[in-house]
């Protein structure tokens, strides 16, 4: 049976407070299967309680509801299987001890475990990487570097600035050394992560010394989207998997933190173990990712995938004493004190601001963007403008509200109109409209995340992409979104100047650490802190943690 979960379990968690409109549907769903198909119809009313919770708790990120007392162990129901038996019988619904999930969640997960175990065995085929490859290095790096180039899979993390590209160099340089003609994919889940993730390593595949000619005509020229790598179109199976698996002897993929439990397993599954070694690089105190499965968290935590992950722990582009480096740190500790001593005393290049009114808040918000009006305003050309938009963000915990994307978007869309002397109109396209894809576009080349600015050329208005030539006329854009304002969630992958993080009033349930230290560390030189000493004391106080079984699945 297909379940109506495909398309709904995309709604953004974290965004609302309320459980997902179909979750209530859905049990009501499985609970009528339950007794149309002779389950007891005293049990219906559990079944329908679970479900809901279930949904609920999927909607939040997590794979599984999780019970301590397994109140389904001895439940027969048509819907119900154990995960004993799931491998030959499908049901809607499977029970697995304590953890009850969606059929295909619990697949996902299983099949997840079982190639990474399946990877994490296949060790050892290489010799030990020669000591000067860790020149330089300190000693996590040294870690990660001997890690990497013995294990079929390995887990690199940590912070911005810690070192995670050029340990990655040494890594590259080692393996080519070994094998010269070493076939290497680099891959990221956003196209914008996947050009960042190029960018920073041509960069510093340049500094680096030892770098042959044989090693950079080895090396790929550009990094995709893990959708592209794995050929995977709309909702159709990848094209990569198991039985076809990726032809590379190296892939290396940045900002894991951002893959779903389903991205994860069809990567794995496409992994082959006996060629194959795969990297994956991130900072597991990072937002996950918004559908199910904090997988990059979860294979850190998992006890036997220890030998296959190095914490990067130095941060040299924040060193001890700056502000963004002391506050990140802070926040990622949980210790709100230590936030709340920053907000009172002051801390360099962090500036702290009390919520004020939506006018007065959108009216302080679209100083960032003055260098981006006076590039508009002086015909600046599109790279400038496009640089310009670039140096400043606002990024929003909400979507809706005072302190949300949507209304903040049309205030300053607002100001920004008035700035250009253009009439305000209800037009939704005007010159100087930033604006965000919000779905892959294979037709057009342009992807989920994507930030491009609609300028007047001779065409008409057209929306102009960094690193991309031409324009694409607006009318052909039909999902994109404003971007002055964008939710931290969409962030992920991204770096700017300053940033200004709007956190919304106490309240609110959705803001977490991980949301706070994300949006934090998208910036690089300056970051402005919008929310009242609650607001963020409770922001840092809370965790989320997303239930799942992958952990204690990953056996070896
Ligand atoms: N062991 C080291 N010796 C000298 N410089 C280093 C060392 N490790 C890192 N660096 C420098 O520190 C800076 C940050 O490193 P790098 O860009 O590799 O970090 P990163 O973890 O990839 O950051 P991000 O997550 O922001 O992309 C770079 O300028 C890099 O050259």
């Amino acid at each position: 049976m297909t379940l109506p979960f495909t398309a709904t379990l995309s709604s953004q968690p974290g965004q609302t407070d309320d459980a997902p409109a179909w979750s209530a549907g859905l049990a009501e769903l499985l609970a009528s299967l339950h007794q149309r198909d002779g389950g007891d119809p005293a049990q219906a009313g559990r079944i329908r309680d679970w479900v809901r919770k279930l949904a609920a708790g999927l909607a939040q990120g997590h794979v599984c509801l999780v019970d301590e007392h397994a109140p389904w162990r001895n439940l027969s129901s048509p819907v119900l299987v154990d995960a004993a038996r799931a491998a030959d019988t499908v049901a809607p619904l499977v029970a697995e001890d304590e953890r009850l999930y969606l059929y295909r969640h619990w697949q996902a997960e299983t099949q997840l475990a079982q190639a990474l175990s399946a990877l994490d065995e296949a060790v050892g085929d290489a010799a030990p990487v020669a000591a000067h490859h860790l020149d330089g290095l300190n000693e996590r790096q040294r870690q990660a570097v001997a890690m990497a180039t013995q294990r079929r899979f390995s887990l690199i993390t940590g912070g911005p600035g810690t070192g995670k590209t050029y340990t990655l160099v040494r890594i590259l340089l080692a393996l080519l050394e070994q094998n010269p003609t070493l076939h290497v994919a680099l891959a990221a889940p956003t196209g914008k992560a996947a050009a960042r993730m190029y960018e920073a390593l041509s960069a510093a595949l340049a500094k680096a010394t030892g770098v042959t000619d044989a090693m950079r005509a080895a090396l790929p020229t550009s990094a995709s989207t893990l959708h592209r790598l794995l050929g995977i179109q709309y909702d159709r199976p990848a094209q990569y998997h198991a039985a076809n698996p990726l032809p590379f002897d190296l892939v290396i993929v940045d900002e894991a933190s951002m893959i779903d439990l389903r991205l994860a397993s069809q990567l794995l599954a496409a992994i082959d173990p006996r060629r194959t070694r795969l990297i994956l690089l991130g900072d597991a105190n990072q937002l996950a990712a918004v559908e199910a499965g904090a997988v990059l968290e979860e294979m850190g935590r998992a006890p036997r995938l220890q030998a296959a992950r190095v914490a990067l722990n130095e941060s040299q582009r924040f060193g001890a004493d700056s502000g963004i480096g002391r506050l990140a740190a802070a926040i990622c500790a949980g210790d709100s004190a230590a936030v709340l001593g920053f907000r009172r005393q002051g801390l360099d290049k962090v500036r702290f601001e009390d919520l004020p009114g939506a006018e007065a808040l959108a009216e302080a918000l679209f100083r960032g963007y003055a260098p981006y009006v006076d590039a508009l305003r002086g015909g600046a050309d599109t790279e400038a403008v496009l640089a310009a938009f670039g140096r400043f963000r606002v990024l929003c915990a909400l979507r809706e509200g005072t302190t949300g994307v949507a209304g903040l978007n049309e205030r300053l869309t607002a100001r920004l109109r008035a700035a250009l002397g253009q009439e305000a109109g209800a037009a939704l396209w005007f010159h100087g409209r930033p604006v965000m894809v919000m779905q892959n576009d294979y037709a057009l080349n342009v992807f989920n995340g994507d930030i491009g600015v609609a300028l007047r050329s001779a065409a008409g208005l057209e929306v102009f992409f960094p690193g991309r030539e031409r324009g694409i006329s607006v009318a052909r854009l039909a999902h994109v979104e404003t971007a002055f304002a964008m939710t931290v969630h969409k962030s992920q992958g991204s770096e700017f100047e300053e940033v200004a993080v709007v956190l919304p009033g106490a309240d609110s349930q959705v803001v977490s650490r991980e949301l706070l230290y994300t949006g934090v560390t998208r910036a690089r030189v300056r970051v402005q802190v919008w929310a009242g000493e609650r607001g963020l004391s409770v922001a840092v106080g809370r965790r989320t943690e997303r239930r799942s079984g992958l952990g204690g699945k990953v056996i070896m």
